[in-house]
């Protein structure tokens, strides 16, 4: 059984006891997000990110979801991208396309990746471009507060350094307020040519859920999460506080295992 539970202002936590009770819940809440958006606004506006993450959203792909799911009205985005051509083994796009999208009826045109004939930087001024589109179009919804984009969902993976889409720990791009897609050329992982949605983008969001799991992350989702003073002002997942949307955490037993309180003992 899932325990769940908000934290703090730090959102709401659900720790799974096994990663198949997760994928469950983590198909559950998109597919409640997507019939919700679809009933209020038409259409369903997701961000996707790289790593574990796609793999966990696996139960999407089988029954019921992928007959009950409205999947022709779900435009996909990227939070981020390694700059590498879309067939590369590093595109996230790539990883999203061969672990989900080929697997549901989602419309081709709905799917907004990188262009990836072009620089980093080029790359991520055309990402914006494109949003702003659909922006205007209202296929994003805007911030009521800003003039950023309202993704009805981001989802968002984390590295054990605590990094989320691709803003990494004290990198200048983290202070990147103006711009809605930027990009970087130093990532510490790599490969190092990335675009990111910056902090602005993804804390503007309806909802926001960062999916971790493993023992590897428990030390950055203490700090991310917990009241730990000023110890770790930068830690990008910290940084995600969405202004009027709603912070989900799913997490396994291991990956919660050095939150105050840690709800299972190992
Ligand atoms: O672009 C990348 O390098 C990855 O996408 C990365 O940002 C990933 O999302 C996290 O490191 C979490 O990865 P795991 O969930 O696989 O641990």
């Amino acid at each position: 059984m899932a325990l769940s539970g908000d934290h703090n202002d730090r959102g709401e936590l659900r720790t799974h006891e096994s990663l198949d009770e997760l994928k469950t819940d983590l198909a559950d809440y998109i597919a409640d997000l997507s019939e919700m958006s679809v009933k209020e606004r038409g259409v369903f506006a997701v961000a996707l990110s790289g790593g574990s993450l796609i793999g966990l959203m696996g139960k999407l792909c089988e029954a019921p979801y992928n007959k009950t799911v409205d999947w022709a009205k779900w435009y996909i985005f990227w939070a981020d991208e390694r700059v590498v051509g879309k067939s590369h083994a590093d595109s996230n796009y790539k990883l999203g396309k061969d672990g989900l999208l080929s697997k549901v009826p989602i419309v081709p045109s709905h799917v907004h990746s990188i262009n990836d004939l072009v620089s980093a930087e080029q790359a991520a001024d055309d990402y914006e471009f494109v949003i702003r589109q659909l922006v205007r179009t209202r296929v994003i919804s805007v911030s009521e507060i800003s003039d950023c984009p309202k993704f009805d969902l981001i989802l968002l993976g984390m590295g054990p350094d605590g990094h989320v889409a691709s803003l990494f720990p004290n990198h200048s791009v983290l202070g990147e307020n103006d711009e809605w897609v930027t990009f970087i050329t130093d990532s510490p992982k790599p490969p190092p040519e990335r675009i990111t949605f910056t902090l602005p983008v993804i804390n503007s969001a309806s909802h926001v859920a960062v999916v971790a799991t493993g023992v590897s992350k428990a030390e950055a989702l203490h700090l991310a999460i917990d009241d730990v003073g000023p110890d770790s002002p930068s830690l990008p997942a910290r940084m995600v506080q969405p202004t009027n949307g709603k912070l989900v955490w799913f997490l396994d037993k291991a990956a919660s295992s050095k939150l105050d309180g840690a709800q299972f003992s190992n």
